[in-house]
């Protein structure tokens, strides 16, 4: 697949980095967004090739007790050998990176944006349309570990991605005051966070992100588009 667009971009401007944007949650935990990583003609191939050749399915997941269908498709690829993934009483089957080779592609386009970083394992999903949503949650799943850098590439439709801080028995904040107290001031702005996830974009949790927030992908009436995501993770 053509990566040679990225290169050629570098080396066209090599003073010239991408835009990224660092927001810091506080207590260890921030999110790095580039609105524009990958280029709008190379995001489009890849957003073809996914919807097209990925084998997408609509599990039935369990929440709270009880079984739904999960509100958008989803599939997942995972190095071989790895602790198996599972999440809301479904453990998806893990697809191998040989059997897609764009995908590769893609992880070295977020290996280069994110030095140091080395994934091995991504869950994709596919919202056809502004019903399909990812409800609130948090991927705190053991086998990411602690402090679990997840990195999401998103291609076609925009869509928000809301963070919301969780409300925490004690005070986050290490005052004593308890959060029933907290809660009852009102939520703070800085308790919410809304990112427009564009064609191409990467955005990046970070620290503890998934220990202390929760994120979702609302529903939008007006989003009629698909949008394919992808989040790339480490299994430790
Ligand atoms: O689609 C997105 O932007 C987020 C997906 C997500 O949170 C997840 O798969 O855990
Ligand atoms: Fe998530």
């Amino acid at each position: 697949m053509n990566v040679l667009k990225l290169k050629a971009v570098s080396e066209e401007n090599p003073n010239e980095t991408v835009k990224r944007e660092t927001v810091d949650l506080g207590n260890g935990s921030d999110v790095v967004y580039i609105q524009r990583l990958i280029p709008s003609d190379q995001s489009w191939k890849w957003f073809h090739y996914l919807d097209k050749h990925i084998p997408w399915t609509r599990p039935t997941i369990r929440v709270f007790g009880k079984s739904f269908l999960q509100p958008r498709d989803t599939c997942y690829v995972a190095t071989p050998g790895l602790t198996e993934l599972t999440y809301s009483g479904y453990q998806p089957h893990a697809y191998s990176w040989d059997d897609y080779p764009p995908l590769k592609d893609m992880l070295d386009a977020v290996h280069k944006a994110l030095p140091g970083s080395s994934f091995n394992s991504l869950l994709l999903n596919r919202y056809n349309g502004g019903n399909d949503y990812v409800g609130w949650h948090s991927d705190d799943e053991k086998l990411y570990g602690p402090t679990p850098e997840i990195a999401s590439l998103t291609f076609g439709c925009d869509r928000d991605f809301v963070l919301k801080k969780k409300p925490c028995k004690k005070s986050c904040d290490g005052s004593d005051e308890p959060a029933s107290k907290r809660l009852k001031k009102g939520s703070h702005d800085a308790d919410q966070h809304t990112f427009r996830l564009r064609h191409g974009s990467l955005l990046v949790m970070r620290g503890y992100t998934q220990r202390d927030w929760i994120h979702s992908v609302p529903k939008r009436a007006k989003a009629e588009a698909t949008r394919i995501n992808l989040t790339f993770r480490r299994v430790f």
